[in-house]
């Protein structure tokens, strides 16, 4: 037997044990003081139950018990306390102030990323008040809390969903449209967000990486302007002046007087230096009715924690209430705590450079936007090269958003179809307009019928790939069971000696699928390169968005062609 603990499980050792106490009980104190009544949910939850709530924070344990009922191990506490507010306790006036100190768990964040599959929640849900005095209550009580976790100089990013929701309702455009929007919003997509909003601009061309670009419909340009603008406006006091002169002339206004009357009453509290005003952070749109926020610490690679009001949730299990609440890892708070104190001192800025066929180009972009890059194109055996204010960290393009996601770098570069096929959780910020390949299904030459026909039969088709998930992705879309084989490289030889019927791969020039006689029978996505970043990097090294900004500048100049033959050039 090898005594181990599960993947992504861990023990907590008597020191640590030790400073878990002391910081959940501190927090206890302060959600106490302040009228939070204890609270515990069951560890189990009944799945149906989950998905109501409209927001299924990553993937849930499940499995079915004797009765036959699909069961989930709770992935979040709100639901559950909104389960239990609008049902158990649907007769008690309130306001009902709830706090928790509670294990939550999740699945599928394991998967390749070292992500821990059981995290502590600290956190409070608040029923019943409403308005600027509540909103305001919880987000400085979830600053209170963090700073008492020793969370250090953490930011905390604040927007509201409802001038996004507002703007969205009086576009005119078409539902499909509005859901790719939402969807650009939730992946923080800055790229697929710009080219859905150009198609307000008379005579743009529309573009989607993967989907085919939905249909705008009536979509007025002001509107699909100003909805691409809105994901980029963040700082203090002006963002939301900058928010108001957008949303103003369009009657869009929404609850910006309440969020600001929020944010000046955080800033009447001390809390100014604190807030990032960023409307990027917009997430969990079906679940966020008003204020929403998250927390970043400059290295620590995840946020801290989040929260927002939710006045909608509790309706889906009985009668409305209005909701607000928050909740924070102790375990990000306490790894955030462990580099507290470093802040001042100015760090190197993190960038991930891709090595092999996008590497001359991604150097010759960093040069362009100002950046020392002396030594990177011949690194010799040297993994890291450092120069005044910046460390590049050179990569293989697949490990890329890894580095990044996982905040093992600030930011980085390489193609679209390595994000893609990652999927990690990145800040997708600039087309660079360089690395242009396309995704294409192919098949030996002539050998159409036979595949068709041994579909027929066996009901799933054989794909070879170097990229399973983007072919996954592809086939469920067009709905073609496949069975796929994973290979490392020359996938063209897969259909060659009858390892698959067709592949998915690259194709720049064509020359190799020419040369091994076969044909091209569908087309995947088009992709190039993309500059992006570390959510929490970007919301606390503004390097990052001036660096983005360049980059952008630069990009329009470079190589990038209509790719030939691709339906969907990214
Ligand atoms: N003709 C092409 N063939 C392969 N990749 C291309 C081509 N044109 C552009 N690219 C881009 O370059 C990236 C791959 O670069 P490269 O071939 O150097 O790495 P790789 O060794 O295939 O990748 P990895 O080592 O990460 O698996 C692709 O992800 C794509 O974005
Ligand atoms: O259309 P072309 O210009 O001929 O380019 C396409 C080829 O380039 C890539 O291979 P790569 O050289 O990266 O090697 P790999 O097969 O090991 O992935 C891709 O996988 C194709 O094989």
């Amino acid at each position: 037997m090898n005594a181990v603990t599960p993947s992504g499980f861990r023990d907590v050792l008597a020191e640590e044990a030790r400073a878990r106490e002391v910081i959940t009980r501190a927090v206890a104190d302060l959600f106490a003081e302040r009228g939070y009544a204890p609270i515990e949910t069951p560890t189990l939850e009944v799945m149906d139950v989950v998905r109501a709530g409209g927001r299924m924070p990553a993937s849930p344990f499940k499995f079915f018990d004797s009765h036959d009922d699909l069961l989930a191990m709770r992935p979040d506490v709100t639901l559950q306390i909104a389960r239990m507010c609008a049902t158990r306790l649907a007769d008690e006036p309130g306001p009902l102030r709830f706090r928790y100190t509670q294990r939550v768990f999740r699945e599928a964040e394991a998967d390749n990323q070292a992500q821990a599959r059981e995290l502590t929640q600290c956190g409070v849900e608040c029923i019943g008040p409403t308005g600027p005095a509540a909103d305001a209550e919880i987000v400085a009580l979830f600053v209170e809390a963090l700073t008492l976790a020793g969370a250090g100089t953490f930011v905390l990013g604040l927007a509201t969903v409802g001038v996004l929701r507002a703007l969205l309702e009086r576009s005119g455009a078409s539902e499909p449209w509005k859901a790719a929007v939402l969807d650009a919003y939730h992946d923080s997509d800055f790229v697929a967000l710009d080219r859905l909003c150009a198609a307000g601009a008379p005579g743009a061309v529309l573009a989607a990486d993967g989907d085919a670009a939905p249909d705008p419909g009536c979509v007025a340009p002001a509107y699909a302007a100003a909805i691409g603008r809105l994901a980029r406006i963040r700082g203090a006091h002006d963002a939301i002046d900058e928010v108001r002169a957008l949303a103003a002339p369009l009657g869009c206004i929404a609850d910006l007087d309440d969020f600001q009357a929020t944010y000046d009453r955080l800033a009447d509290a001390g809390l100014a230096e604190r807030i990032l005003v960023d409307f990027s952070v917009v997430s969990s749109f079906n679940y966020y009715t008003g204020i929403v926020f998250e927390a970043y610490a400059p290295a620590v690679g995840s946020p801290l924690g989040s929260g927002g009001r939710y006045d909608r949730t509790l309706g889906a299990y009985g009668p409305d209430r209005p909701a607000a609440g928050f909740a924070f890892y102790l375990e990000q708070a306490m790894a955030a705590a462990a580099t507290a104190g470093a802040e001042g001192v100015a760090r190197p800025l993190r960038i991930a450079v891709p090595k092999g066929s996008l590497n001359g180009e991604a150097i010759a972009c960093l040069e362009e936007a100002g950046l020392d890059v002396t030594g990177l194109a011949s690194p010799g055996r040297s993994l890291v090269i450092s120069n005044p204010g910046v460390d590049y960290i050179i990569v293989r393009p697949s490990d890329a958003p890894v580095f990044v996601a996982l905040g093992a770098a600030d930011c980085g570069i390489c193609g679209k179809d390595s994000l893609l096929e990652v999927g990690a959780d990145v800040v997708e910020l600039v087309d660079l307009r360089f690395g242009g390949c396309r995704f294409v299904v192919a098949e030996a030459a002539g050998t159409t019928a036979a595949i068709e026909e041994r579909y027929r039969k066996l009901g799933a088709m054989r794909v070879a790939t170097k990229y399973p998930s983007i072919t996954r992705s592809h086939f469920a879309r067009r709905g073609t069971q496949v069975e796929i084989v994973y290979l490392h490289g020359n996938v063209e030889l897969a259909p060659m000696v009858g390892l698959a019927d067709r592949i998915v791969d690259i194709t720049a020039t064509g020359t190799t699928l020419a040369e091994n006689n076969l044909e091209i029978v569908d087309e995947v996505l088009a992709s190039t390169a993309r500059f992006f970043a570390n959510g929490c990097a970007l919301r606390t090294d503004d390097r990052i968005v001036g660096l983005a900004r360049t980059l952008a500048a630069c990009a329009p100049a470079h190589t990038y062609a209509p790719i030939a033959g691709a339906s969907n050039p990214a």
